[in-house]
């Protein structure tokens, strides 16, 4: 069980996984969380765009973002993949760049490289598939020539079949990061394509009723999805900055969140199919702001202020 509340640090934040076909981002990520959530990418709808997946831990949070395999575009779907995965590198808090160290050095990873460059997101440098390395030299080379392109905030060797030098990967991530909430509740690995849209059906209820009352600093999450026997029970959760903005939400009496809920729970009911009972809450979170930058990569919104 992790308690955040009695503990005083706890890190958590966003990591973008990048790399080229191959490279071995889903067999980490699934080596990481102990369990294979990576499977569903093997369905277009899904390795086209990103999929995350939540590690907890009692020294903090990550969620990590899979992206698809980063190769030079030559058609448009690629165009769309490459593109998707570039998006999960803005304003991320860590980028993961996974390299296939059995692979040439060839313009696949000279474009990766190219766009390392314009990111600001720091970044570490994995060099992935250890247990195949032959020579230790080889291994020296490779990471004397990459620090030499990028300012790498770490570079580790790791397998992630075998699951070698792993943990010193989790030190090193946890190391970039800041304190910050739990995103997530604790048993979750993986977040289902609905909870985004059930989120963002909230969101867009929150915007379009309060006007700009409110501004893009809210976030939903949808902290509880219950199937029952005749409904789908939902629990999604407001995020917003200030008390103020709190009371705007709520409105007089609870009218506004009652319309909120309301016109929300419909198109939920939409989406799933089913009946919902949905329960809508508002919290404030300080700090809130300084991930919406983060949040808004997962789809939580795209606006700018
Ligand atoms: N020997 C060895 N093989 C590995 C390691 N990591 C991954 N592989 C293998 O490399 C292949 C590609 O691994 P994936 O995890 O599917 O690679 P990916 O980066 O997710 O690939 P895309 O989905 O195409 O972007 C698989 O056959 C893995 O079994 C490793 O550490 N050692």
């Amino acid at each position: 069980m992790v308690s955040t509340t009695s503990k005083k640090e706890f890190r958590s934040g966003f990591v973008s996984v990048i790399g080229r076909p191959n490279a071995g981002k889903s067999t980490l990520l699934n080596h990481l969380l102990g369990q294979k959530v990576l499977i569903m990418s093997d369905k277009p709808q899904t390795t086209r765009n990103r999929i995350q997946c939540i590690l907890t831990e009692e020294r903090g949070q990550i969620v990590f973002l899979d992206t698809p395999g980063i190769h030079k575009p030559k058609h448009k779907l690629g165009e769309y993949m490459v593109g998707k995965a570039k998006e999960s590198m803005r304003d991320v808090d860590v980028i993961l760049y996974l390299v296939d160290l059995t692979a040439e050095y060839g313009p696949g990873e000279e474009y990766i490289i190219e766009m390392l460059k314009q990111s600001k997101s720091p970044c570490i440098l994995v060099f992935n598939k250890v247990d195949l390395l032959v020579s230790k030299e080889m291994l020296m080379h490779k990471i004397q020539k990459y620090s030499a392109l990028v300012d790498f905030k770490a570079v580790v060797p790791i397998s992630a079949k075998t699951g070698e030098n792993t943990d010193a990967l989790l030190d090193e991530i946890f190391a970039q990061l800041s304190n910050g909430p739990m995103y997530y509740p604790e048993d979750e690995v993986t977040d289902q394509p609905e909870r985004f849209i059930m989120a963002e059906l909230v969101r867009e209820k929150v915007l379009q009723l309060t006007h700009d009352e409110i501004p893009h600093s809210i976030a939903v999450v949808i902290e509880e999805v219950e199937e029952k026997k005749t409904l789908v029970k939902v629990r999604a959760l407001i995020v917003v900055e200030r008390e103020s903005q709190k009371g705007i939400v709520i409105g007089a009496g609870g009218k506004q969140l009652k319309e909120i809920s309301t016109l929300a729970r419909m198109d939920i009911e939409a989406l799933l199919g089913s009946k919902v009972f949905l329960e809508v809450w508002v919290k404030v979170k300080k700090d809130w702001r300084n991930r919406m930058d983060s949040l808004r990569n997962y789809g939580y919104g795209k606006e700018r202020e």
